[in-house]
């Protein structure tokens, strides 16, 4: 049976909606065929004459475009765009924020980190690399991922947006480009601050508002795997850390300053985990939590018990060492 015929079954279907989801018991063309169905779910073939060859020809050319890097390869794309459909499905967030900045955010995920060398922007930067160069060290890495993403979007039988009008196009090339350069975590306090501010008066019909939302929304998506299950989450974490500790031994062959949380010889799982569940994750998810109460029980709470979990794998380590 062509993988193009293979319907997704409705058991299937449930669980795509559901941040328990876990990737790694399917192949690539699988993953390639759950991308096409949260399209088809969600309606946005018919809502925005999206013909379905052309959205398999766009998908099948971003899988192209990922590399076999130990962690931002094309299976964390999935992971992204899986949460924020998960989210989308919880919060029915198509009625808070209409279809088109759905569908801008999705396909948003599904770009997001196109073509990611496995390297971060601090290497990119203090490596000179070519990306470095090219956009000047803003944002190399978020600017490449974007440029990737139209480059495809150029060529018509892969364009999912070739029936939009210019200026829906510009909406959406706008959009996409604020989602995307959003996934920086340099920009990440910078983004967390003005949200906050925000939630208090929350106006759904204020388009800076609704920028700020979806640009938490894909940033809650990008670092999610610890709201996943942890039999889930904890293999993210192992290939996450072998792609640092492959930079960081870059850095110091090449005499590069070496990324401080990236080194193999300071950290451990437990403590680092503990600090960026603690500082970064947990006050992203509570914000977000505030605005969308649905979240807590689906994926702000499963963190704060991913934190509980690795304060006590910490403490039980420092115990053992004491010993
Ligand atoms: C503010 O900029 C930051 C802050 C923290 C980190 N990363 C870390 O602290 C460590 C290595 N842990 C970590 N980092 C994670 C996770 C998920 N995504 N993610 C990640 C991956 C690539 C780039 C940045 C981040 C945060 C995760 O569960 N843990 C990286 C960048
Ligand atoms: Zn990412």
């Amino acid at each position: 049976l062509s993988i193009c015929d293979a319907q997704v079954a409705d058991s299937v279907r449930q669980w795509l909606k559901m941040p328990t989801f876990d990737s790694t018991q399917w192949e690539d063309e699988e993953l390639l065929l759950l991308l096409q169905q949260m399209y088809l779910d969600l309606d946005f073939c018919s809502k925005f004459a999206i013909n379905i060859n052309t959205l398999r020809n766009f998908l099948y050319e971003v899988y192209k475009n990922y590399n076999e890097v130990p962690f931002h390869n094309f299976r964390h794309c999935f992971c992204v765009a899986q949460m924020l459909y998960s989210i989308t499905w919880c919060v029915d967030l198509i009625d808070k924020i209409g279809d088109l900045e759905v569908l801008i955010l999705l396909t948003s995920c599904v770009c997001h980190d196109l073509d990611h060398p496995g390297y971060n922007n601090i290497y990119q930067i203090n490596a000179k690399t070519e990306l470095a160069l090219r956009y000047n060290d803003i944002s190399p890495l978020e600017n490449h991922h974007c440029s990737v993403a139209f480059r495809i979007l150029e060529n018509e039988d892969c364009n999912v947006f070739n029936s939009f009008s210019s200026e829906a196009f510009k909406q959406v090339r706008e959009g996409m480009i604020r989602s995307i350069l959003a996934t920086d975590m340099a920009r990440h306090n910078e983004i967390l601050c003005q949200f906050k501010e925000l939630i208090p008066e929350f106006d759904y019909s204020n388009k800076t508002h609704i920028n700020l939302l979806s640009m938490v929304l894909i940033k809650v998506s990008d670092i999610s795997n610890e709201a996943r299950p942890m039999d889930v989450a904890e293999p993210w974490l192992d290939r996450l850390l072998q792609e640092f500790f492959k930079q960081s031994d870059a850095e110091k062959l090449e005499g590069l300053p070496v990324t401080p949380f990236m080194d193999r010889d300071k950290i451990t799982k437990p403590s680092s985990q503990c600090s960026f569940i603690g500082f970064v994750l947990l006050p992203l998810f509570e914000a977000l939590g505030e605005l969308f109460g649905e979240l807590q029980d689906l994926i702000v709470q499963p963190v704060r018990d991913a934190l509980d979990y690795y304060r006590r794998l910490n403490e039980a380590t420092k115990e053992e060492r004491l010993h």
